[in-house]
């Protein structure tokens, strides 16, 4: 029935441990209630992250054994970069040890305290280095992402009207770039359309304002594209990244994701001065400007990646898997962000536990509870992420309070798939019981990585 069963076979497995309830409501406790605090060993299918799960090809692995580890000039750092200009487009780039590295360097080179930043709604890690580096993130995403019941296709687009009204509000001088995420994570992996892109850049080009991609997903993206924009239908993976890429100046990008590694990253730009600020900031953050944090294997590996991540068989299983998974859970009637997004099904908590207030953290809850059912590791992507607001420390209130079930690339098999939704149907028959969360440890940074919780 599946019409993109898998174009691989697979060699090396890893065992996977199964525990018990007893043990699962004793591990989840010492976590604090928060999945990011278990160990991986309690951990039976882990839907964390894709972010750096995925499994390696055969050939990626023999590319570990190429790994030219000299301190400066490694072979890898040019392979990796002659792989990038070709797929990617960019002029420049510079090696990080993964997104956060590029994320850093872009803000701390491009920005000035006071400017305004806009983006297609925030990443954890972006915004929070933007406002390190004395910026102001604005959300500037189409209404529609704000709406687990909305069916656009595009939910990932920029809202003209609000990047226009910015421009206006605080002076093109104050925006150093806009921000434009591909697809976007915090919606529900939704993707952005060529069309938007392209209209993005136009509206910018007007005013001189840069437009910095975060590419960490913008091959799944693409897939998107094809499938559903008028006049991109059958056509490569490869060039419609292209040409999505050509409406921007430049990009940050965790090779964790689309690139099939488990570490690495990048920051590419076409504006020779950034590049020579951010070449030269590298050095003092994450090594020289040839391996930036990474060893020669790790690019070698992110290189193959690349190639491999353009092959559309790979891709349409991909994200069938995801889409297979929401088959499933449509049957059942239980909650999740429509459409299907790229990279994970985000269950939607509030839906999911009515009864629950927003503050009792009905997605930590949901992540917590899905645990102790059965092993499977979410995230939580609500109101614990958002965090609070620097200029009034009450917490951010985001529509969207979701539970990601994130699918690691090449890992689990339909089988899994199958009983997860098995284990998120027997949580949302028990929805009744779910009584939330009360926050006991709260971490300055980034609280949703370290925060522990105790049941209300
Ligand atoms: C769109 C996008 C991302 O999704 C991304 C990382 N995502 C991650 C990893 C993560 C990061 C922060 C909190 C929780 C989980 C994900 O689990 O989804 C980064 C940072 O990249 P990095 O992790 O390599 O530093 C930049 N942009």
């Amino acid at each position: 029935r599946r019409s993109w069963a898998e174009p691989y076979k697979i060699k090396v497995v890893e065992p996977l441990r199964t525990t018990t309830r007893e043990e699962r409501d004793r591990a989840i406790a010492e976590a604090g209630w928060n999945t990011f605090l278990l160990h991986s060993r309690d951990v039976y299918i882990d839907l964390l992250t894709d972010s750096g799960t995925s499994a390696m090809s055969d050939r990626q692995w023999a590319g570990m054994m190429l790994g030219d580890e000299a301190y400066a000039g490694s072979v890898n750092f040019y392979r990796l970069e002659e792989t990038v200009q070709k797929y990617y487009g960019y002029k420049h780039l510079v090696p990080t040890h993964q997104g956060r590295g590029a994320e850093n360097l872009l803000s701390q080179a491009a920005i000035t305290p006071g400017d305004h930043v806009p983006g297609n709604m925030y990443f954890t890690t972006t915004r929070f280095h933007q406002e390190k580096a004395g910026a102001t993130f604005h959300d500037v995403i189409i209404d529609e992402a704000h709406d687990t019941a909305s069916l656009h296709p595009f939910k990932g687009n920029i809202d003209l009207d609000k990047l226009q009204a910015l421009i206006d509000e605080v002076g093109a001088d104050k925006i150093p770039y806009v921000c434009m995420a591909a697809t976007v994570n915090m919606a529900g992996g939704q993707p952005i359309s060529m069309e938007n892109a392209r209209a993005v850049r136009e509206l910018t080009d007007r005013h001189g304002i840069k437009v910095y991609l975060d590419a960490t997903r913008a091959v799944e993206n693409a897939y998107f594209i094809i499938e559903r924009e008028a006049g991109y239908a059958d056509k490569p993976l490869a060039e419609v990244l292209a040409e999505f890429c050509s409406y921007s100046d430049g990009a940050t990008m965790s090779g964790k994701k689309d690139h099939l590694v488990n570490i690495g990253g990048w920051f590419a730009t076409n504006d020779d001065e950034l590049f020579e600020e951010v070449r030269n900031l590298v050095v003092v953050y994450e090594g020289l400007h040839t391996y930036g944090g990474m060893a020669g294997r790790d690019m070698e590996a992110m290189a193959i990646g690349v190639e491999e991540s353009l092959d559309m068989p790979y891709m349409r299983s991909r994200i069938g898997q995801i889409q297979y998974l929401g088959e499933l859970l449509e049957r059942w009637d239980i909650p999740f962000v429509k459409p299907v997004g790229g990279h994970a099904i985000f269950l939607d908590a509030r839906a999911f536990y009515p009864h629950l207030d927003q503050e009792q953290f009905p997605a930590q809850t949901l992540a917590a509870n899905l645990y102790a059912d059965s092993g499977i590791r979410s995230m939580e992507r609500g109101i614990v992420s958002a965090g609070r607001d620097p200029e009034t420390g009450e917490h951010r209130h985001p529509k969207l309070e979701l539970t990601r079930l994130t699918i690691p690339r090449r890992v689990y098999t339909q089988a899994h798939l199958d009983l997860v939704a098995e284990s998120v149907k027997a949580c949302f028959d028990a929805h009744d019981s779910a009584t939330g969360l009360r926050l006991v440890y709260e971490p300055k940074y980034l609280r949703f990585f370290q925060a522990r919780f105790e049941p209300l």
